[in-house]
């Protein structure tokens, strides 16, 4: 028979275990194996040593190490059950053992004081200013754009960075870097000026139209660079929608993803105002003659910080001195004027939520005396105390920040738990981002958790609506979600999104996020981190932490735009990424540590109605550990469910062995092998990517972030496995566990990189390398493959 009825990574509880123990069925492999992890326990219950569940997977130094943050030493204290009346349910059928997740967890060294006073919610940020005392009119915008906004895009008064920003760049021709807050609007407080200027070409002093005007074949104006597709198609969408105030003026997008000769079809026929990621701006600068920026004035640089993360330093270089060197037209073709309305120098603006040394270096590139107009809260606080803005980053004061700090082995129960409340209620209609730090990791949690044909949704309401149609360009990004549907609630839809996708799939399933009217998850990598405009998410669950600090800022800045409302939540592990909240708190606002075991309870309230669940107990009558256990022991299965046999000689494929899985086992094939579940598949390698993308978080913020810190094994089970599959980064495997045994066909590093990840390629050797370097390649890589794919495949 097939192995199910034997589970490899044990943990006992605390209850003795007596030498009586006996492993029946399964492979007599597995019955040895058994028995000696049963032996090791009895002789070390407590598992401080050698004798963990997870001896293989474990670091070598667990119980004491330095917090980085204060310097103070760090306890890793073992707990016990969650509740003394509870007994875990280990016994799941015939001779299957379960490990539990309440006990030999290393708990938090952080409280969870209930604050005594419930504190005042925080006045929004970045809301729009008062009606009553400022109006676009005001800001040297035309009537004609000041009554389109109002009444047709619904903006009556400006945010902060647009009242500062636009007097200026509508009368002064400098340069500029923006520097505001996640969602206050900088997209508008460029665009409105550029605008305003094109149009004036056509317009009289009255404001009433020129008999002749501009049109789409006048001249490129401006150009705009950002460094994803999907932002680049978000501002032409913005610029869209206030070009029709200005239906004469054109504006478009070269971005990749889509044939190069659509766009230079498009360049051809006339753009005033381009839209371009920097990949495909250069790849246009040198191959598309008709593109002429004889008559640019104005070069955006949006979310500068991460094109420069993402290594287009050379580009940006190469784009602006081509942009410069070309002589500066003040006439078009036409014999139109352009000086005086247009500015009549090149200017270059920079936006950025964060100030990292990074982008001072692409101003130093870019910007000649350029103005740094600055609009956060603590600017205006400064301002008003007559100080000069020190602080790098800041997140909206209304958005509220919690921080729930999970054991690794509960870490997927616990986000389960987490969804399942916050769509528990009928009518809510929520959106939630989840980031995950690595694209194998986004589609393992996505098919986890989509319903599928075996996986009834939930709901039993016989009142809610059919579960929508799905596009057929999302049927593999977009699903009915199983576990985290509650009764009582519509169906929630679950989206995926990372760099790996194809082009039109990505922008399909971003769309069916936006306009999904369902209650609606998207499972993303750092792809939607940075200036995607989703006005109406209402939380965003970190499951991994941001590779660096700046990240969690524009992360969390997908929710509370514009003055709404919004949720944060991070996950971090007990034991060193403890010492990130530290770092985190330097921030504006504080990030509140919540107790997940509450999150548990009131997630698992309900019983789950879990189609397979092996355990004897009926879940209604279940507490909510035990609802916690049948989760995880539910996913196990779902692994280690095996889909038949393959044979793995070419002669069983041969004629006369038709239907080989069943000949092969009921002929006792020798060379069959059991064939492995693609889920199965699937956790290992988003494991396996996970554990090196781990490894790739910056220098500084290693200390709260060490790979040979994690205990492999218990993460395993945070990925529904039951224990850490081989091959994962040779410092950690080298120190914490046994050689990994080589899968067959692996290469013999032991530390490389899975063998097909889509999300990692090269050496990734941390332990063995330079550990900066190694990371910094590995960042360079993953941040490629997030965020471009082949969108900087130039030629
Ligand atoms: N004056 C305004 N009144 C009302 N809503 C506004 C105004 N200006 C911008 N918004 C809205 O605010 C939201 C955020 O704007 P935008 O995307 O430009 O923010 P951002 O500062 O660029 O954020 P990020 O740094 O995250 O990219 C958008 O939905 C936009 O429509």
């Amino acid at each position: 028979m097939a192995d199910d009825g034997m589970l490899l990574n044990f943990e006992l509880g605390d209850a003795p275990l007596t030498s009586q123990v006996k492993f029946k069925g399964g492979r007599w492999r597995d019955r040895v194996k058994a028995q000696k992890s049963v032996t090791k326990w009895q002789q070390n219950p407590t598992g401080t040593e050698n004798g963990d569940d997870d001896s293989s997977a474990r670091p070598a130094k667990r119980s004491r190490t330095e917090d980085g943050a204060s310097g103070r030493e760090f306890k890793m204290p073992r707990t016990g059950p969650v509740s003394a009346n509870y007994t875990p349910s280990h016994a799941m059928k015939t001779g299957q053992i379960s490990s539990s997740l309440f006990t030999s967890n290393p708990a938090a060294v952080t409280t969870f004081d209930e604050p005594e006073e419930v504190p005042e919610p925080a006045e929004p940020s970045n809301a729009p200013l008062s009606e009553e005392t400022n109006n676009f009119l005001a800001l040297g915008l035309s009537r004609r754009v000041a009554e389109h906004l109002s009444s047709k895009l619904q903006m009556k008064a400006p945010t902060a960075i647009q009242k500062k920003t636009i007097p200026k760049l509508v009368e002064q021709d400098c340069d500029a870097f923006l520097q505001a807050e996640t969602g206050s609007g900088k997209t508008l407080a460029y665009l409105l000026p550029i605008v305003q200027r094109i149009m004036s070409l056509s317009l009289n002093e009255d404001g009433t139209t020129k008999d002749t005007k501009v049109h789409r074949n006048s001249g490129l104006f401006a150009i705009i660079m950002a460094p994803t597709r999907e932002l680049c198609t978000q501002i032409q969408v913005v610029l869209e929608k206030i070009l029709r105030c200005a239906p004469w003026l054109v504006c478009s997008t070269v971005i990749g993803g889509e044939s190069k000769k659509a766009e230079k079809a498009r360049i051809r026929k006339g753009v005033n105002i381009l839209v371009a990621t920097p990949g495909r701006l250069t790849d246009h600068l040198l191959n598309t003659k008709v593109l002429d920026v004889g008559t640019v004035r104005w070069l955006v640089l949006d979310e500068g910080d991460r094109m420069m993360e993402m290594g287009f330093e050379d580009d940006l270089r190469d784009i602006v001195t081509r942009i410069r060197q070309d002589k500066l037209l003040r006439y078009n073709k036409e014999g139109v004027l352009l000086d005086g309305i247009l500015p009549s120098r090149r200017v270059t603006v920079l936006c950025s939520a964060t100030m990292k040394m990074n982008v001072q270096k692409l101003g130093e590139i870019s910007l000649e005396n350029a103005e740094h107009i600055i609009a956060s809260k603590s600017e205006m606080e400064n301002d008003a105390a007559g100080g000069a803005n020190e602080s790098n980053f800041s997140a909206p004061a209304q958005l509220k920040q919690q921080c729930l700090i999970v054991p690794a082995k509960l870490r997927l129960v616990t986000l389960i738990a987490y969804l399942r409340s916050a769509f528990a209620r009928k009518g809510t209609n929520m959106k939630v981002i989840i980031f995950i730090s690595c694209a194998d990791s986004v589609d393992y949690h996505f098919e986890l958790l989509k319903a599928t044909a075996a996986l009834e949704l939930d709901s039993d309401d016989e009142d809610a609506p059919p579960a929508p149609k799905i596009d057929p360009n999302t049927q593999s990004t977009v699903s009915p979600a199983a576990y985290i549907t509650s009764p009582a609630n519509t169906t929630v839809m679950i989206h995926k999104l990372h760099g790996s996708l194809a082009q039109p799939v990505r922008t399909a399933t971003l769309n069916a996020f936006t306009n999904c009217k369902e209650p609606a998850v998207l499972i993303s990598t750092d792809i939607a981190s940075r200036g995607l405009d989703v006005p109406s998410v209402d939380i965003v669950i970190e499951y991994d932490p941001a590779f660096v600090v700046d990240d969690h800022v524009h992360r969390i800045g997908r929710t509370a735009r514009a003055g709404r409302a919004g949720k944060a939540v991070l996950f971090l592990q007990p034991g060193p990424e403890e010492g990130y909240l530290s770092l985190l708190n330097t921030a504006t606002q504080k990030v509140t540590p919540e107790n997940y075991i509450e999150i548990l309870q009131k997630g698992l309230m309900t019983p789950l109605n879990l189609p397979t669940l092996a355990s004897g107990e009926q879940p209604e009558k279940s507490s909510w550990q035990s609802r916690a256990e049948a989760l995880q022991l539910h996913f196990e299965q779902r692994l280690l469910a095996t889909s038949g046999f393959e044979p793995t000689d070419d002669k069983s494929k041969s004629k006369g062995s038709k239907g080989g899985a069943n000949n092969a086992r009921g002929a006792g094939n020798r060379n069959a092998k059991p064939k492995e579940d693609p889920l199965l598949i699937a956790a290992r390698q988003a494991f396996k990517s996970h554990i090196c993308a781990y490894a790739t978080h910056v220098k500084e913020e290693r200390v709260f972030f060490d790979k040979a810190k994690l205990h492999l094994g218990h993460m395993a089970k945070s990925y529904g496995l039951r224990e850490a599959p081989g091959g994962i980064g040779g410092g950690v495997s080298k120190r914490t566990h046994k050689p990994a045994t080589a899968h067959k066909g692996s290469s013999s590093k032991a530390a490389g990189p899975p063998a097909s990840s889509s999300a990692w390629d090269g050496d990734l050797d941390v332990g063995a390398v330079d550990q900066e370097a190694a990371a910094k390649r590995m960042r360079a890589q993953n941040m490629a493959i997030m965020n471009a794919s082949n969108e900087f495949n130039i030629g």
